[in-house]
């Protein structure tokens, strides 16, 4: 590594005591872990849970890391990397997230070079400066490194090279192994790893990237895995253990896997994907690689994280000690306001956010697949250039706007959590969160779909009063309290005019996964009777003055059943 570059230090392990109080070496945050997510973007199906600046970028090892010493005692020799801070408080200053080096700088092989090259990157970010040569070593990495700041290659270059290094495989091509396998929380995420893969293995004409993800036709998928054999598979977990299960001669093909690599890896130990992603690793040899990358990387994942790493893998965390997992030239809001007054108030964030910016390109998280659909309902009816993506959707539904998004300019992409990580979409210009976000490092990567690659970006998270205390959790992040904007009568009669002509179906569908995801809140959940009248109130805000029904059976899953307010059928 060159001086500039972050180098990596043991970690002391001495202190062995699990009982000793963890400090933030991770900016700690409140653990995701535990939570069970039913589909990729949680919906009504979602039942009762169980419940600055270091401008030379040296080393910063924690003095306060008993949380690595935790960790010692339980995996290990552990190491611990810090970096510096990507952005470093340069406010808007586009190059911040690179380093000064090259990629030939790095035992990287000429074809792959010429790859790098050919997609445009002539500098390595920082993420990549950190865990290139690392992973080029053959350790395990555990990396963090802010949304939009090239983890993906920073995974992919060094897997391609475990092919390149691997020696041809002699079997005839039918029984080529898989030698890399990449793991990614959701379709879009997968497809995304795999394009870029395609980009690098540009001048590798024998190597082979194929992904495999769910809502697409396992029988097709299963030819075009035996017709095109390919060294390295990017998959969704479910797909994967379909294939592992139903598909002839995949599991041997597995056996040859000496790189795993768990995208997203927070998302992917939580407890929605942990059976699986425990499943996906018995399938692999034990005698491997294994890389874990994300933007948030909560206490909890490092007890987990030896599910999957070896004990003496290596922690690069390019997020320096005390500054925030955000992007400083992401500006963040967060405004409070009733919420009969946010369907009103969201048509107010986007007008004028569109008056400001003729390129505005504009992501609204909503909290369900269904809710999404009813926002999206509206905004379109309010003549606002709107398209909608949720679990709901088809896959090639899914795959044509996620392109037209990415493409495009002067468009609103009105989504549910499919789109909150890693998707790269460039340039945009405004991330509105409405509704509580399921935790922090949601609320993180879902405004991480702003501020990519050292760009300008906006967030507003947009809270009832009774979701205010979701702040608590975001104490350490720069989130300025905006004054709620005035909703003219005009508008207001507007929205309104645009609810009444939402398809009640729309309506009863949105107010079900409304009631399914606050259930599911540790803190709204608690109370049922509170969390009816709430669900009542938003049935209010669509503009229905009678609740809709809710079939008896989904009422006893979320353990609503004789709570009064709710209607049964
Ligand atoms: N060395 C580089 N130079 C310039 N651009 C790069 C480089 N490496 C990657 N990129 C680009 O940076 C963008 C962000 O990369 P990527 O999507 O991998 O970020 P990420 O850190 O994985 O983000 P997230 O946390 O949201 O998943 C992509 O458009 C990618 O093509």
């Amino acid at each position: 590594m060159s001086p500039a570059a972050v180098q990596s230090a043991a970690a002391d392990k001495h202190g062995r005591s699990r009982s000793r109080k963890k400090k933030n070496n991770v900016n700690g945050s409140s653990s995701s872990l535990g939570k069970k997510r039913k589909s990729d973007d949680g919906d009504d199906l979602r039942m009762e849970k169980p419940n600055k600046k270091n401008s030379k970028r040296k080393v910063q090892l924690s003095n306060d890391n008993d949380d690595n010493e935790v960790i010692a005692a339980e995996v290990g020799n552990l190491k611990v990397v810090n970096g510096g801070d990507v952005s470093s408080g340069i406010v808007g200053v586009t190059a911040s997230y690179l380093s000064d080096s090259r990629f030939d700088k790095c035992s990287v092989s000429p074809l792959s070079l010429k790859g790098v090259k050919d997609a445009g990157y002539e500098k390595m970010t920082i993420v990549q400066e950190a865990t290139l040569p690392v992973i080029l070593k053959g350790k395990d990495v555990l990396a963090k490194a802010k949304t939009g700041t090239g983890k993906t290659v920073a995974f992919l270059l060094p897997s391609i090279e475990v092919v390149v290094k691997s020696p041809p495989n002699n079997r005839g091509q039918n029984q080529t192994p898989i030698l890399v396998l990449v793991v990614c929380p959701t379709r879009e995420l997968a497809c995304q790893a795999a394009a870029e893969a395609t980009k690098l293995l540009k001048y590798h004409p024998t190597i082979g990237a194929q992904v495999v993800i769910g809502g697409t036709s396992l029988s097709s998928e299963q030819k075009r895995i035996q017709k095109n054999p390919c060294q390295i598979l990017i998959a969704t977990p479910g797909r994967l253990k379909d294939h592992i299960a139903n598909t002839a001669g995949f599991a041997s093909k597995l056996m040859g896997v000496k790189a795993l690599v768990l995208d997203e890896a927070d998302q992917l130990l939580d407890m929605g994907f942990r059976k699986d992603i425990e499943k996906i690793i018995a399938s692999v040899p034990k005698q491997r690689q294994t890389l874990m990358f994300s933007a948030t990387i909560p206490d909890a994942v490092h007890q987990v994280c030896n599910v999957a790493l070896k004990k003496d893998f290596e922690f690069i965390n390019t997020v320096q000690e005390g500054t925030e997992e955000t992007h400083s030239q992401v500006r963040q809001m967060h405004l409070i306001a009733p919420l009969d007054k946010h369907f009103s108030l969201l048509s107010v964030i986007l007008k004028e956010h569109i008056a400001d910016d003729v390129d505005y390109k504009v992501l609204v998280f909503c909290t369900t697949a269904m809710v999404t659909s009813l926002v999206a309902n509206l905004l379109g009816k309010l003549n606002l250039n709107v398209r909608e993506i949720h679990s709901r959707k088809n896959q090639s539904y899914r795959t044509r706007v996620s392109d037209e998004f990415r493409k495009s300019k002067r468009l609103i992409l009105v989504t549910s959590d499919v789109s909150a990580r890693g998707v790269d979409y460039p340039d945009v210009s405004l991330v509105v969160q409405v509704g509580l976000p399921a935790d922090k490092q949601q609320y993180i990567h879902r405004l991480g779909r702003t501020g990519r690659k050292g760009k300008e970006g906006k967030g507003i998270l947009l809270l009832a009063p009774w979701e205010e205390f979701f702040l608590d959790s975001t104490k350490d992040l720069p989130i300025e309290k905006a004054p709620v904007p005035s909703v003219d009568p005009d508008t207001k009669k507007k929205v309104e005019r645009a609810l009444s002509n939402v398809e009640i179906e729309s309506k009863a569908k949105a107010y079900q996964a409304w009631l399914g995801y606050y259930n599911s809140n540790k803190k709204i959940g608690k109370d049922k009777k509170k969390l009816v009248e709430l669900a009542n109130e938003f049935s209010r805000c669509m503009g229905l003055d009678t609740p809709p029904a809710v079939s008896g059976l989904v009422l006893r899953k979320m353990g609503l059943q004789n709570v009064a307010g709710l209607r049964s059928k």
